[in-house]
């Protein structure tokens, strides 16, 4: 079940971005304008080559090609190491499918107010039809319509490509080490659809977070603007879409559990003056069931535990509410070194 807040939420008005385009406003409602701090610099969105930065891309098949294997796993390892980001290549999912949930996503966002309002997220929760993660009525909005759900267990398929190969060459863990440690895992679906902005530089598609999942893996819609920019020394990364390719992420859950050798990285999603951007997101968390333990493998007198125990213990459904995102809304600490990750319920 989705969390739900124990103490009441007070939202105020939130504007479905969708309606709000239709009715071109003449300028962005005050909710939806960033501090100047808080606001993208297009250029960086608009010129890829104005940044030489790119996220790596592991290829699947090499990774299970045993001739190419261990130059794949270095790459898959950096990327995680380094980045906590990559796109993954030759995957193997059907690419019919991939378009089939493309297709449909779009259709379920075409739908009249009404009747996507019928599933509506209720204030402060992630689940069904609206804006996620707001916490107050002051807070600044995305520019962003969300439709998240829960998949049901009989559904739930654990990702091919949990990282661990690296840290199996390296510290001589189990290959399937996190499928075994999480159970039967929570998996949940966000879909993200970002209407064209008349304002890009004033607003945010979605504000900067972590994801508290253990894995995230990211869908771009085809045809969709370049949206998705992740942190990286300081410096906001667009992430270039190759087609057919998906984004994997590292998410707190397994940063946490690696001793922080594995990140994972802030980021967040601009808009587009002329188009839309639709992303599906898939979120691996471990059962509700299992209580989490520290790779000791990870841990020495170099690389003492990081962390305290109390987020061991968080379940997948606080582990996805203790995002960084949530954690800053609610005035609580990033996970740094030593420090205690409180859960907010
Ligand atoms: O739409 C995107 O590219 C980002 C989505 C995302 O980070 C999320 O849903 O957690
Ligand atoms: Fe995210």
């Amino acid at each position: 079940m989705a969390p739900v807040p124990s103490f009441p939420v007070k939202v105020g008005h939130i504007d479905d971005v969708q309606e709000l385009k239709k009715t071109k406003p003449s300028s962005i409602p005050e909710r939806f304008v960033r501090d100047i701090i808080e606001r993208p610099k297009l250029a960086a969105v608009t010129t890829p080559s104005s940044c030489n930065l790119n996220i790596p891309v592991v290829d699947l098949s090499k990774l299970l090609n045993s001739q190419d294997l261990h130059y794949e796993i270095k790459k898959l390892s950096s990327s995680c190491d380094e980045w906590g980001f990559f796109q993954v290549i030759n995957h193997g999912i059907d690419l019919d499918l991939l378009e089939k949930m493309e297709k449909i996503a779009m259709e379920f966002f075409m739908l009249p107010l009404e009747e996507k309002q019928i599933y509506p997220m209720a204030p402060g929760t992630v689940q069904d039809y609206g804006q996620a993660f707001v916490f107050s009525e002051d807070q600044k909005l995305d520019w962003c319509n969300m439709f998240a759900l829960g998949v049901e267990p009989h559904f739930i398929r654990n990702p091919k490509l949990w990282p661990t190969k690296p840290l199996d060459f390296s510290h001589g863990l189990n290959e399937d080490i996190f499928e075994e440690m999480f159970g039967v895992a929570v998996q949940a679906v966000r879909m993200n659809y970002y209407p064209a902005c008349p304002r890009p530089d004033l607003v945010l598609g979605l504000s900067p977070h972590s994801d508290g999942s253990a894995l995230t893996e990211l869908q771009q819609g085809k045809g969709s603007s370049v949206g998705l920019q992740i942190l990286k020394d300081n410096v906001w990364v667009p992430v270039q879409p190759i087609p057919n390719a998906l984004v994997i992420n590292i998410g707190d859950t397994i940063e946490v559990l690696t001793n922080g050798r594995y990140k994972s990285v802030e980021h967040r999603a601009v808009t587009h003056q002329e188009k839309d951007r639709l992303s599906i997101v898939t979120f691996y968390a471990p059962s509700y069931e299992i209580e989490l333990g520290l790779l000791q493998e990870l841990v020495d007198e170099n690389n003492p535990c990081k962390y305290k125990r109390s987020i061991m213990e968080s379940t997948a459904c606080t582990m996805l509410l203790t995002s960084f995102k949530a954690r800053k809304l609610l005035s609580l600490p990033k996970s740094e070194p030593t420090n205690h990750i409180e859960t907010p319920y």
